[in-house]
């Protein structure tokens, strides 16, 4: 491992860049460990990247072991050396409102400023299952009022803009994606290469309102509908009696529930739609949904069939959240 000198910017960056080379694979097969050993001698050098992206495997526990305190203290790292999005993260996700009034209204900010503010966060409290309201018995519909605050709202609506895509839906015959009238919103994943440790606490949390593991949430999608698109009834489950999904539910498993985070309420329409239960939904900012695919026995439920319907006016924008009943490959 390099020493830790003082060494140049460039040395620095070309230790993260490496770092990044191997988290990503882009040299052949994803290598964390040494992605890890990477960004910590780049951190050494001064990089206020390595640090956040050492802040998110510590978070998600790939690389080294899973510590939100330990991807706290790095977020902090990452903010003293001055990382934009490190700073930002640390200023929505602590409870001091005395240090995230401080942060607004200055920009340049001393080590303790950044101390104050992760000394600020409730990890326990963004971690500890919140009470929902059953909404319908079967299919299983629970609502969670107030998942999230405006300001994760903000930042996760803002992790999608400039990075929409169509949206695909899954053929049954082949089990591969492909675009379809009956989906035409925008879609923005948030793979290990753009997630942030806002967006995994938010993940945190829907585990623990769902009590399912961490582990088998799915890479979350941002959603944006603009004025008359939508998400046509469907239903999230993969049909095992459909050639096409037999691998998919064998080696990734059935997608079990589906938690929607509503990220915005300035539109009309919109509604998430459950023609068979007869209930339609619609959050407010930060409100969250949460339906189970399957029945208690575990087969697939047809009456979870849902829509997304078209917004008439404004953009709507949900987190959606599948989650499998197996583990999931980070990626
Ligand atoms: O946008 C909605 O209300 C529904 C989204 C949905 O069906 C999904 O993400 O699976
Ligand atoms: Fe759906």
């Amino acid at each position: 491992m390099p020493s830790a000198k003082p060494s140049t910017s460039a040395e620095a960056d070309d230790l993260y860049l490496a770092g990044l080379d191997l988290l990503l694979g882009m040299m052949g097969t994803p290598e964390p460990e040494q992605a890890v050993e990477a960004f910590r001698a780049a951190q050494a050098a001064g990089s206020p990247a390595a640090a956040a992206r050492l802040a998110v495997l510590a978070g998600v526990g790939l690389g080294r072991d899973q510590s939100w305190s330990d991807s706290l203290d790095l977020l902090e790292a990452a903010a003293v050396l001055g990382d934009r999005s490190a700073q930002r993260q640390l200023a929505l996700l602590t409870s001091d409102v005395a240090v995230t009034a401080r942060i607004r209204t200055s920009t340049t900010h001393g080590p303790a400023v950044w101390a104050k503010a992760r000394a600020g966060v409730d990890i326990d409290a963004w971690i500890r299952p919140p009470t929902g309201k059953v909404g319908s018995d079967a299919p299983r519909i629970v609502t969670f009022e107030r998942f999230a605050t405006p300001e994760v709202c903000r930042w996760l609506m803002r992790r999608g803009e400039g990075a929409m895509e169509p949206a695909m839906v899954n053929d049954p015959a082949t089990g591969q994606p492909r675009t379809d009238p009956m989906r035409t919103n925008g879609v923005a994943r948030i793979g290990l290469a753009d997630t942030d440790v806002v967006v995994l606490l938010t993940q945190a949390r829907i585990s623990a309102a769902t009590g399912l593991a961490n582990a088998c949430l799915e890479t979350p999608n941002l959603l944006c509908y603009a004025p008359g698109q939508q998400y046509r009834p469907h239903h999230d489950f993969f049909n095992p009696a459909a050639g096409g999904f037999a691998d998919e539910i064998a080696i990734l498993g059935q997608r079990v529930a589906t938690f929607l985070i509503y990220l915005n309420d300035d539109y009309t329409g919109g509604e998430t739609d459950f023609p068979s239960v007869g209930q339609r939904y619609r959050g407010g900012t930060g409100d969250a949904l949460l339906f189970v695919n399957v029945r208690p026995d575990g087969s697939p439920d047809p009456d979870t069939l849902h829509a997304g319907l078209p917004p008439a006016r404004g953009r709507k924008w949900v987190l959606s959240q599948w989650i499998r009943d197996k583990p999931q490959a980070i990626g």
